[in-house]
């Protein structure tokens, strides 16, 4: 069939020279000819056997590089004939491959995924100058499909990237993501150094749009392209830069590879609005209306063309993104030089954490990724978030192993796309609650409390230990982000805008989506509930059982046996004084005691709002929220389905039921009582064990007996109490199988 084919070509090839030769043919209808013949299908059946079968198969097939090289010297011995012909014949043969390529996927339905929107490397294009290429959150060389583009089709491609605190001052810009970024910048330009002779212009600005333009000018630039993000923000300023580059003629691109999904391509239609807001809902919505397969991650480009001369560049610490205090002496106080211990910045670090997890981590990740004290996770989320690694290249990776089809760790990354595609739809969910209702919940305003928690001193181990990993390193695991957002909002009633704020501050994923969305399904008023609490201490019992990452974390702690290592204020005074601990000095006094009261209170909160705003906001059938949002917000998203009987005529907008908590349906019929069938508050694995192990040592100790008499018998009451209030039927902690 290679020969067929070849044969025609030539054919094809012969007649023209010969027709240019005695002058019959100009170079530039010859072009035409060519490109009837290999697109309009003179030699019909070779070409679409070739695209078909060679080129979707197998890209890089000796056949298929040969069908382009022969293409190839059309061009070159044309070269200097017409350049918009040429480039034509170039669009053309993409179009017939991309278009034959098409046929062949339909064909191998169900078979192995292939690139569905580019095939790469196979139609050398004519170069056509320079391509600014605008790294934002996509600071890396694999599987990034605006770079592997502009080096492909021309003559050079300048990195930049371009840093305004004013534009992007708001949006993903705490100090622990400034400081992952400026290490993450360092890192890139290494590689494009070392690898590529290449570099990356850096520029601290004011106005993005006007200093592109300027490095337009200097640069003569023919294009400039970037990775789309999805924030409401950046993309409505994103769209005017692209306006006034068009304005000015340029080719000004776009690509998709920040998600596995584009926010705005995602609909509901087929599966309605009910349920928004959770990952089912979102996955049905994606596995009905996506426009099609994610593709397979593209290779590192094999040459980054190089500009004869650079624009000027500013050196990366220059973009102040890191800007330790000084202390009074001049010394510098470096806060991140844990971060530079615990993690490795750039491309490198992000596959190496992923090899990491999937040769091991993932092994536990169904059962156990609530540990904190074992690294079950991947521990992906900042390089995902800057885009050292594609959420594209984390799912190959993980399908190619067995373990890595875990459907909870594919869950995981569909939550970061529903949490962009939320946002998209929602653009205020970082600042307002969902559910209006809960503008009006009673929160509490205690300064100390708040500090408390940040700080990790609320004498509960637990807690302080993630607030102190998180100081520290810049990042804990998903678990401890529920125990300690539980904390905060269950027991201090803080609203979970404070922890937002907080962990958009010193996370090193600090991500306004994610972050937005989880704290506002913890605090009661996203699109989604956790129908859960972390208790401060029996969820240890789940995550740290034997008091190992306490140690890590509070090493003044480290001494303490296990069964006092979560509960300090247990252990005998002796015991204490034996390994240097005096509680409210050395280690602090707990900031709440009676936990039981503070839930109940909570509970009293959100019952008092719901009741007073029950009209219009909860479902008189179900008891669930009620989220009113304008018919005409979500009618992009809701294709041809109307939901009908969601629409409220009157007011144009649509009531959409929501995922509410058990306990808080039953507390609204019954706000006085005393019992709580639905108590959401997790034990973890209840151990009687320890718990015999903390009266034994309490009876052996006469110190502690008299000494601590009344708080152990209030806390032993506080204990009885919620353990009673409890209906649950099994110990097993529900959270970790979700
Ligand atoms: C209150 C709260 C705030 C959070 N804020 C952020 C944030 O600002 N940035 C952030 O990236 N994650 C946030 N998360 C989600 C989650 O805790 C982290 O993504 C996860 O702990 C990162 O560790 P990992 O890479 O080992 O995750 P893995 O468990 O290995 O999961 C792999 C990837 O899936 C994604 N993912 C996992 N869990 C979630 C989730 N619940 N929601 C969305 N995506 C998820 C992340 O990109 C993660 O890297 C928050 C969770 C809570 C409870």
């Amino acid at each position: 069939m290679q020969s067929q084919w070849y044969d025609n070509m030539e054919k094809v090839k012969q007649n023209i020279i010969e027709e240019i030769k005695s002058g019959k043919l100009d170079p530039e209808h010859a072009l035409s000819e060519i490109t009837k013949a290999v697109c309009q299908c003179k030699i019909k059946d070779t070409v679409a056997d070739i695209t078909n079968n060679l080129i979707c198969v197998n890209p890089e097939s000796e056949a298929t590089l040969l069908f382009f090289a022969l293409a190839e010297s059309y061009i070159d011995s044309l070269q200097n004939s017409s350049t918009s012909c040429l480039s034509c014949l170039n669009h053309s043969l993409k179009d017939a491959s991309l278009e034959s390529c098409g046929k062949s996927k339909r064909k191998n339905k169900g078979g192995s995924k292939k690139q569905d929107s580019y095939i790469p490397g196979l139609v050398k294009s004519v170069k056509r100058g320079a391509c600014i290429l605008w790294f934002r959150r996509d600071l890396r060389l694999k599987d990034n499909a605006a770079l592997f583009d502009a080096c492909e089709n021309y003559d050079s491609v300048i990195p930049v990237f371009l840093w305004s605190p004013l534009e992007e001052g708001n949006l993903s810009t705490g100090g622990a993501t400034k400081f992952w970024l400026e290490n993450s910048l360092k890192s890139l330009r290494k590689s494009l150094r070392t690898s590529y002779s290449s570099t990356l212009i850096v520029r601290k600005c004011d106005n993005i749009s006007m200093e592109l333009v300027g490095l337009i000018r200097a640069t003569n630039a023919k294009k400039v392209c970037w990775t789309a993000l999805y924030e409401p923000e950046i993309k409505k300023r994103d769209d005017t830069i692209m306006t006034t580059l068009k304005k000015m003629c340029l080719d000004v691109q776009t690509y998709h590879s920040y998600l596995l999904y584009r926010p705005d391509k995602v609909q509901t239609e087929g599966v309605g609005l009910r349920g928004i807001g959770s990952v089912t809902h979102f996955l049905e919505a994606c596995r009905l209306n996506s426009p099609g397969p994610i593709g397979d991650p593209l290779p590192k480009p094999g040459i980054i063309p190089i500009p004869s001369s650079w624009p000027s560049s500013d050196e990366i610490e220059d973009l102040g993104l890191y800007a330790p205090p000084r202390r009074k002496d001049g010394t510098l106080v470096d806060w991140a030089a844990n971060f530079r211990q615990f993690w490795k910045f750039g491309e490198e670090g992000a596959h190496q954490n992923l090899e990491n997890f999937l040769s091991e981590g993932i092994k536990n990740y169904e059962k156990e990724s609530c540990r904190s004290d074992m690294p079950n996770t991947a521990i992906i989320s900042p390089y995902l978030h800057f885009g050292e690694i594609s959420s594209r290249s984390v799912l190959s990776a993980a399908m190619f192993t067995d373990l890595g089809k875990s459907p909870k760790f594919q869950r995981k990354l569909a939550w970061r796309d529903l949490a962009y595609w939320l946002y998209y739809i929602f653009p205020t969910m970082n600042s307002e609650p969902v559910r209006p209702p809960f503008k009006f919940q009673r929160w509490s305003k205690n300064k100390v409390s708040l500090r408390a928690w940040q700080k990790g001193d609320t004498g509960y181990p637990l807690v302080d230990a993630a607030m102190q990993q998180l100081w520290q390193v810049g990042w804990m695991n998903n678990y401890m982000r529920h125990v300690v957002a539980s904390f905060l909002i269950s027991y201090l009633h803080i609203s979970w805008e404070e922890g937002f704020k907080w962990f958009q501050d010193t996370l090193v994923d600090a991500d306004v989506a994610i972050n937005a969305m989880m704290w506002q399904n913890g605090g009661f008023s996203g699109f989604d509930q956790w129908n859960f609490v972390m208790h401060p201490v029996d969820a240890a019992l789940t995550c740290d059982p034997k008091g190992d990452y306490v140690r890590k974390w509070i090493p003044k702690l480290k001494d303490l046996p296990d069964e006092f290592i979560h509960q300090p204020w247990k252990c005998p005074p002796s015991i204490l004084r034996r390994y240097g601990i005096t509680l409210g000095v050395t280690y602090p006094n707990r900031i709440i005691v009676d936990l039981h009261e503070a839930r109940e209170q909570s509970l009293r909160d959100v019952t008092l709002v719901r009741r007073k705003f029950a009209k219009g906001y909860i479902d008189k059938h179900t008891g669930n929220d009620i989220v009113p949002i304008p018919a005409k917000i979500l009618l992009p998203v809701m294709g041809a389905s109307k939901d009908h009987d969601l629409l409220d005529e009157e007011s144009g907008r649509l009531l959409i039921p929501v995922i509410t908590r058990k306990e808080f349906k039953y507390r609204m019929g019954n706000p006085e009582a005393k019992d709580n069938p639905y108590n959401a508050v997790l034990k973890g694995y209840v151990s009687r064990k320890r718990d015999e192990a903390i009266i034994w040592a309490n009876q052996n100790d006469f110190t502690a007996s008299t000494i601590n008499e009344a708080t152990l018998r209030a806390q032993r009451y506080s204990d009885k109490d919620t353990h009673n209030s409890s209906r649950r039927t099994h110990n097993k902690d529900r959270f970790s199988s979700v």
